[in-house]
């Protein structure tokens, strides 16, 4: 099998035609400005911005699983932030089914690395405090139904009371799933999120993302390394250029039937050949990141 990709280019997507995408990236770049910090100033040296991203456009149609790959510090997380409402871009849009947006919403569910989860709250109370912040107007009784079924979509039943301290890494990354889940978003945006886990844990969490996404299918943008989680749930995998002014190089199509099995993916035909697409994007990337690290 061939690897099917859309090869980059800013016409690419659905612009112009009838159907508005559900999220839409615009000519969006993103600018750090430099700090000039207290050597800086007593040497005489000038603060250098960084510019982080070149304008990236990108159409997400509604229920597709997109990935973004690319080497270590390319701005993966810069994109996902930007899209989250998190931070705002430099210049260009994003845009929520046409409407830009500028901060976080109720549209928009987030999946961190690092959990984010309210120590002081057990595993409930950290799921319902979201739905009650995201719909206030909820009666209690629907609230505690909704708590209660993503809790169990998540296979937490029984850790309900428990606090963040006396969960495994996976227990806590479970309960931040379903907290993203439970106000209903329409796209769920994960940062890397089994990044902290152990490889056994993270593939038992791939797996219930991939159960998941087969009774949800939400419009997932999952940021990754690892090439084998994005062939295993991608339909579309994004891959980025190295910084600065990372851009989209390739954007690949995975073809796999669903429901998908880790012990029986790499026999889907063309498994191979798009790995090792990914393989070769991501070490050359990796070299000429690392050898202007050296010239420097
Ligand atoms: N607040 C900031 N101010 C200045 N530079 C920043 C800031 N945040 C990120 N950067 C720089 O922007 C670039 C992209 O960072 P980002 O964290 O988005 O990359 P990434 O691809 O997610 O990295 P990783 O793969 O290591 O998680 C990096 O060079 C980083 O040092």
């Amino acid at each position: 099998m061939m690897v099917t990709s859309t090869a980059y280019s800013s016409s690419s997507g659905s612009v112009g035609s009838e159907r508005i995408p559900q999220l839409q990236l615009r000519q969006v770049t993103k600018i750090y400005s430099g700090r000039r910090g207290l050597m800086d100033r007593i040497i005489g040296r000038a603060s250098v911005d960084y510019a982080a991203l070149s304008p990236i456009d990108l159409v997400v149609e509604a229920n597709t699983f997109v990935s973004i790959i690319g080497p270590s510090g390319c701005g993966k997380s810069t994109l996902l932030n930007i899209i989250a409402g998190l931070s705002q871009p430099s210049t260009g849009q994003v845009l929520i089914n046409g409407e830009e947006v500028h901060s976080p919403g109720p549209d928009r569910g987030i999946v961190f690395q690092n959990y984010a989860l309210m120590p002081w709250m057990t595993v409930e109370e950290n799921i319902r405090f979201a739905v009650e912040t995201v719909h206030p107007q909820m009666p209690l009784a629907q609230q505690k139904q909704v708590v209660q079924s993503f809790v169990d979509l998540v296979g937490l039943r029984g850790a309900e009371k428990k606090h963040p301290h006396e969960l495994s890494g996976g227990m806590k990354q479970r309960v931040g799933i379903a907290r993203a889940l439970a106000i209903d978003p329409q796209i769920l945006l994960m940062d890397e999120p089994f990044g902290a886990l152990d490889a056994l844990t993270r593939g038992f969490l791939q797996d219930e993302i991939e159960r998941i996404w087969e009774s949800q299918r939400k419009t997932v943008i999952l940021i990754t390394h690892s090439i084998e989680e994005a062939l295993l749930l991608s339909d579309r995998i994004v891959m980025m250029t190295r910084g600065p002014g990372a851009r989209i190089a390739q954007i690949l199509d995975v073809p796999f039937a669903r429901p998908r099995h880790r012990d029986s993916l790499d026999q889907q035909p063309g498994y191979h050949e798009l790995k090792a697409a990914m393989e070769q994007h991501l070490s050359q990337e990796t070299r000429a990141v690392e050898e202007s690290r050296i010239r420097v």
